[in-house]
């Protein structure tokens, strides 16, 4: 029951940097230019504050100390250097605060952006993409923005400002030791850089472990009834000690990484601050060309101040490059049009609608180069039903989503009420076409929120005439709190029977002229069934209806029945016309449907 789960086509997780990425991320920033430039002067203010400070220390000993200027000049050259201190860190809060500001100003808009853009997607798109990915464009990618615009972008612009005021002001006093210093830097970069892809992968592996633990949980939970029927516990607990074994181990392997990473940066800094001391004590010794000790001091930090972004950029430009990948596909996303958008000129249907829906050499495939339907014709009139029923796989439920413009046909073309499908505004489409899928979904919230739903401004009095009217009034008293009772996630704490006939009451309230219905098969007892077919009965009534059918009740009463086999109409009729000659509708008749 417990099964490993793997993603065998993970995305990748880093992607080079791209000034236009980088220009798009800065445009984002537009609406915040206020504080961005704010952030921007204050980034230039930090890249001179930390050099600064270190020359003044240098200065101070330099100058008032070495020279004996007495109490009073120490003070107050020490109340500048503590004075600058305290400035720059002053400086440091409004860095952090900013930035923080700012990276959660824009990935909220980056955010309402993704969601508002995924909600105008077709479903072409969602077929398309796996679920988990588009969850991630909104969390894991928008995250890696925001981290990137937060720890990132603003941090290495200070880094890089000190690292080179700190080698001008080095230069400055000393070119050969600034010589050293930069001599010492790539040893330090690629000791950085060997340490950081050991703990990349280390990294890598924690949370690739990481997520098949939590996949497993999830899995395990969601199949638990099966998993305690067939009682597989104790086999399903041994598979996953054997995972959480295995992420103690990698997780391990990652402290020990890291364990060994710190220090050993702290050394080779350590190791050039005193090649720093050691050229500066030969100085003085050998070549008689004493270094003063302020500067000695000055170059100490200064060094330090040189040293420390080299360690920090290679962490920032990792998560620079998880930053420019989660970007390049939130961008990638925003950038996709749908296949269709509502023209300037799209047409609205005049209420109330008829009805009439013509399908006129229809055909279609998920890819164009495989037709799932070909050349269908179909005339259906105001309030006729029509039944599709055939094999499954036969195409009944993608030509229900051609009507409802789930896709766009291939070829062919679909009107309503004489108006092209593709002419017609969304607003018009969702008045006068409804949809009750199989799965009578009911998003979480209250009964009545679920039914009044269907239609904008619908009132508790319009669920209850609906109820009234499919004649199952009953169903308001067996739910524990009537029509306030909480539907819960997907509906599950209403039963099946009663969440199919609160999805007929939401389509009832919509009132739409078209109805496309995929009848549920799910079992219910035999007098819900019952009710069930009642309620059906009076939905359909004086509405054009297109029915994925299962049950011989609904289909005795359509008005046409297509059977549909792979892909093409296969023969039409009425049931009794149907049903009393030898060909597929008989067969599948005498097979399924008689049930
Ligand atoms: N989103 C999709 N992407 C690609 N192919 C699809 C998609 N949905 C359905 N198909 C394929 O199109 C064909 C018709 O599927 P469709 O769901 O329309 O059949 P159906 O008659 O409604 O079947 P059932 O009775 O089992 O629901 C099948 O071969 C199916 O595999």
């Amino acid at each position: 029951m417990v099964r490993v789960v793997r993603d065998p086509d993970a995305e990748p997780q880093r992607r080079p940097l791209s000034w236009s990425l980088v220009r798009r991320l800065w445009d984002l920033m537009r609406p915040y230019s206020k504080l961005r430039n704010r952030l921007t002067w204050i980034v230039i203010v930090r890249a001179i504050q930390l050099p600064a400070l270190a020359w003044s220390i240098g200065a101070v000993i330099n100058g008032p100390i070495t020279r004996g200027d007495g109490p009073t000049a120490i003070v107050l050259a020490s109340m500048g250097v503590l004075f600058l201190a305290a400035w720059t860190q002053a400086t440091l809060v409004y860095r952090q605060r900013f930035a923080l500001e700012l990276g959660e100003a824009i990935i909220h808009d980056l955010r309402l952006q993704v969601y508002t853009h995924l909600q105008r997607m077709p479903m072409s798109f969602y077929s398309a993409t796996k679920t988990g990915r588009v969850i991630s464009r909104i969390t894991s990618d928008c995250d890696a923005v925001r981290s990137g615009v937060q720890d990132v972008l603003f941090v290495s612009m200070v880094q890089g400002g000190q690292m080179i005021i700190a080698a001008v002001v080095m230069g400055w006093y000393d070119l050969p030791l600034l010589g050293v210093v930069l001599a010492f830097s790539p040893v330090f970069w690629l000791i950085g850089r060997v340490m950081r892809s050991r703990l990349g992968q280390a990294y890598r592996e924690v949370q690739e472990s990481f997520s098949r633990v939590t996949a497993t949980i999830a899995e395990s939970v969601a199949v638990i009834r099966v998993t305690q029927a067939l009682a597989r516990e104790d086999t399903n607990a041994d598979l996953f000690r054997q995972l959480s074994v295995d992420h103690a181990r990698y997780n391990m392997n990652s402290a020990r990484q890291g364990g060994i990473m710190m220090p050993l940066l702290e050394l080779t800094g350590q190791i050039s601050l005193a090649l720093v001391v050691i050229v500066a004590g030969y100085r003085s010794m050998v070549a008689d060309d004493p270094m003063p000790v302020g500067d000695l001091i000055q170059f100490w930090f200064l060094t330090g101040l040189f040293f420390s972004p080299i360690q920090a950029l290679g962490t920032q430009y990792n998560q620079a490059l998880t930053a420019m990948a989660g970007a390049e596909r939130v961008f990638e996303l925003l950038d996709r049009q749908p296949e269709w958008e509502d023209a300037p000129d799209a047409v609205e249907i005049p209420l109330p609608a008829r009805g009439n829906v013509r399908i006129e050499g229809l055909t279609f495939g998920y890819q164009p180069e495989r037709p799932v339907l070909r050349d269908i014709d179909v005339n259906i009139q105001a309030g006729q039903m029509v039944a599709l029923v055939g094999e499954t796989g036969s195409g009944k439920s993608t030509l229900a989503s051609l009507v409802a413009r789930y896709y766009l046909p291939d070829s062919g073309s679909i009107t309503l009420d004489g108006v092209p499908l593709r002419q017609l505004s969304s607003r018009s489409l969702a008045r006068v076409v409804s949809v009750v899928p199989q799965q009578n979904f009911l998003f979480s919230g209250s009964v009545l929120e679920n039914i009044i739903a269907g239609r904008p401004g619908a009132t508790r009095k319009d669920a209850l005439d609906a109820f009234e009217s499919l004649d199952c009034q009953w169903l308001i008293d067996d739910l524990p709190d009537g029509l306030d009772t909480e539907a819960g996630p997907r509906g599950a704490r209403v039963s099946l029977g009663q969440r199919q006939l609160i999805c007929f009451a939401r389509a009832l309230v919509a009132d739409p002229a078209v109805l496309i219905l995929d009848e549920a098969t799910s079992a219910v007892d035999s007098l819900t069934e019952l009710r069930i077919q009642r309620s059906l009965e009076r939905l359909l009534t004086d509405r054009t209806s297109i029915v994925i059918a299962h049950r011989l009740s609904t289909i005795r009463n359509a008005d046409q029945i297509l059977v549909i086999d792979q892909g093409q109409i296969i023969q039409r009729g009425r049931h009794d016309e149907l049903a009393g000659i030898a060909g597929p509708y008989q067969d599948l008749n005498r097979r399924f449907l008689q049930k």
